[in-house]
């Protein structure tokens, strides 16, 4: 992947596992709380061995609907360069519904001819490890047999954990075969920002 051109990163994950928490703590360094359900892609630059690039981040609520043919699930397969799934370490469904997107991804990506962009298993709300119901061992053997890299973070309370996750997406995109992405209209939607207060709706996708 040419580091100099847009990458494109959908976040994935059962509701409230803190997907919007990552994705702003990223964007903004601040946790504010309460994050609403808007859908939304966010642009943001990243530096990374010393060269910028761009993320355009895809953070959307969750859909059972894994329909290869029509589903926003199929659309993102198709958009996206890399994953940063997301579940909560005190939801076990969470957990669940994670594995369940390893393999759909997996699927679907062939199905589509989408390349191999990389999946990146992010175990979040690492604060609340008194609440805890999924080791991270679990975590850890999940990316052992995927292939794909793990990160337990708390978006809450540490911003560094959620910068390592995405420079640990970009270092495995650098090594992934590109796909060839079919437009989406998304040129001129996505919108630079700088804080999570501007972030537009994308009901029209
Ligand atoms: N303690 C703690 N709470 C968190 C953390 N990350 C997110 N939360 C809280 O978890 C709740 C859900 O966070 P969101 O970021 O809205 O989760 P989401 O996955 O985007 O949820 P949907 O929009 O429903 O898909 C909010 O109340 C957040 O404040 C974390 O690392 N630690």
């Amino acid at each position: 992947m040419d580091l100099t051109m847009d990458a494109n990163i959908a976040v994935l994950g059962k509701e409230s596992v803190g997907k919007s928490a990552l994705t702003v703590r990223l964007l903004t360094r601040r946790f504010i709380g309460e994050y609403g359900d808007i859908q939304s892609v966010y642009s943001h630059s990243l530096a990374v061995d010393g060269r910028e690039i761009t993320l355009n981040i895809w953070d959307s609520p969750y859909s059972q609907d894994f329909c290869v043919e029509t589903s926003l699930f199929a659309k993102k397969v198709r958009w996206a360069d890399g994953y940063v799934l997301v579940y909560s370490i005190c939801d076990r469904a969470s957990f669940n519904t994670v594995c369940r997107l390893v393999h759909a991804i997996k699927s679907a990506r062939d199905y589509l001819d989408a390349g191999k962009a990389p999946i990146i298993i992010v175990g979040n709300k690492r604060d609340l490890h008194h609440r805890r119901t999924v080791p991270s061992e679990e975590g850890r053997l999940l990316a052992l047999k995927t292939d794909c890299p793990f990160y337990e973070v708390s978006a809450a309370e540490n911003y560094h954990g959620v910068l390592m996750v995405f420079h640990g997406l970009v270092g495995r995109m650098r090594d992934a075969k590109p796909h060839a992405k079919r437009p989406l209209g998304f040129r001129g939607i996505v919108k630079s920002m700088s804080a999570v207060f501007t972030r537009r709706r994308m009901d029209s996708f």
